[in-house]
């Protein structure tokens, strides 16, 4: 099956050539093509070029996009998209005044949401993720990696990993899911975390690997959840099965956690709020993406990561929603570039290649995802009729998404 989008106004993140990842001044180019054409063949985007160039075609789909942009999907590196109920309780308690964690340190936070997940059934779990999937598929997210870690037990976290991957099964958007189970301690283990921990790299991450569930391992490492000593025995472990980091680090202090992480490769280190001079300096040349998570920033009301410094300093970045209940109850990728731009000083260029190429580069996708690429996934945004790229970010909060594409077929 083929599908034509003519008459594309311009055409965004043009690679002829692959990249796997932006790093420092080249995030500050997007390739765009003028009054474009772009052919896709089943699932994948065959061909493209300016209209000039457009061959006689037979047998195809054909959809004018005049007066609108064509970019590739959203990717979100970062979610936590399978949840139980939500936390509204915590939003009234922090407009009076309670910090986010001083609301965890009273029971609020993951361990909330850790009762409600455990109570849920798998098919109740499924189809309160299918909402917020299917919303966010709406919004241009086009691939999304989904992180267990409100389970804390072998089974619930079991349940998380088979739903996120019943997930992939029933929607055509590209999923990765990653192994939380050390998000936070759970109270019968707050006299033991060792124990913990050791239960979850010895007993959950064993069955994990055995049924395939994760793509990643992950692990909070911040002070009050997991130290570096944890983050050294949840890596260590994840090596033994061959499963990468991806790691949450320096959102409220910086412990060390970011050379850790390099020194085990992990393949990003997510928040960042909180760095220090050594912790940029740790990511330089490295294979490790920094990913930077505004609508928490916002949500929550703590500093945004310093990407522009980061950037200037010459590393890549990478931007995701960080969609979960407690501190970023919102998928929105649209709104993540906007505060990029808005709030931590990177440009709708630097915002884009974030949210694409970078991203892709999160979650291990860059090959087949994150640009227009002949080979590549057809997974693509129609704007409405816009006046230009930097109108997305500009008009913060609107949508001017007209249609999206998964996997070649339009999403009805
Ligand atoms: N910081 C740790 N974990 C999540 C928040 C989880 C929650 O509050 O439920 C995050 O990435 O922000
Ligand atoms: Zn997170």
């Amino acid at each position: 099956m083929k599908t034509l989008i003519k008459n594309i106004k311009e055409l965004i993140q043009v690679r002829e050539n692959n990249v796997s990842k932006l790093s420092g001044k080249q995030m500050s180019t997007l390739p765009t093509i003028s009054n474009a054409w772009l052919l896709i063949k089943d699932d994948i985007i065959e061909d493209y070029g300016k209209m000039e160039s457009l061959p006689s075609l037979k047998e195809v789909t054909v959809i004018d996009a005049a007066g609108k942009t064509v970019l590739p999907s959203w990717i979100d590196s970062h979610t936590h998209l399978v949840y139980a109920g939500n936390r509204e309780q915590e939003f009234v308690d922090r407009i009076k005044g309670l910090s986010y964690e001083e609301i965890a340190a009273k029971g609020g936070g993951i361990i909330n949401s850790t009762a409600k997940l455990q109570q849920a059934s798998e098919d109740q779990l499924f189809e309160q993720a299918s909402i917020r999937l299917e919303q966010v598929i709406k919004m241009g997210t086009g691939a999304i990696e989904i992180k267990s870690g409100y389970g804390l037990t072998t089974e619930a976290e079991l349940k998380m990993l088979r739903v996120a991957k019943r997930l992939q099964k029933h929607y055509p958007i590209t999923i990765k899911t990653t192994f939380l189970g050390a998000h936070a301690v759970p109270k019968e283990f707050q006299a033991n975390k060792k124990e913990y921990v050791n239960e979850v790299c010895n007993v959950m991450l064993p069955k994990i690997a055995e049924e395939n569930l994760a793509d990643y391992i992950d692990i909070f490492c911040e002070k009050g959840y997991f130290d570096l000593e944890d983050t050294k025995q949840v890596l260590e472990a994840g090596k033994k099965y061959g499963i990468r980091g991806k790691i949450h680090v320096n959102q409220f202090n910086a412990i060390g956690g970011v050379q850790l992480g390099v020194d085990y490769d992990v393949l990003s280190v997510d928040h960042l709020e909180v760095m220090k001079e050594e912790d940029i300096d740790a990511l330089k040349n490295t294979n490790t993406m920094p990913v930077g998570l505004p609508s928490c920033s916002l949500y929550i009301d703590i500093p945004y990561a310093p990407t522009r410094k980061m950037i200037d300093a010459g590393l890549p970045v990478a931007l995701a929603t960080d969609y979960n209940p407690g501190s970023s109850p919102n998928g929105n990728m649209n709104l993540v570039i906007s505060l990029a731009c808005i709030k931590m000083g990177m440009t709708p260029e630097e915002a884009i290649n974030a949210s694409t190429i970078n991203a892709a580069y999160a979650m291990g996708i860059e090959k087949t995802h994150g640009s227009i690429t002949k080979g590549k996934k057809a997974n693509l945004i129609i704007t409405d009729a816009i006046p230009s790229y930097g109108f997305l970010p500009y008009s913060f909060g609107n949508n001017h998404i007209s249609q999206v594409i998964l996997a070649g077929k339009i999403v009805e």
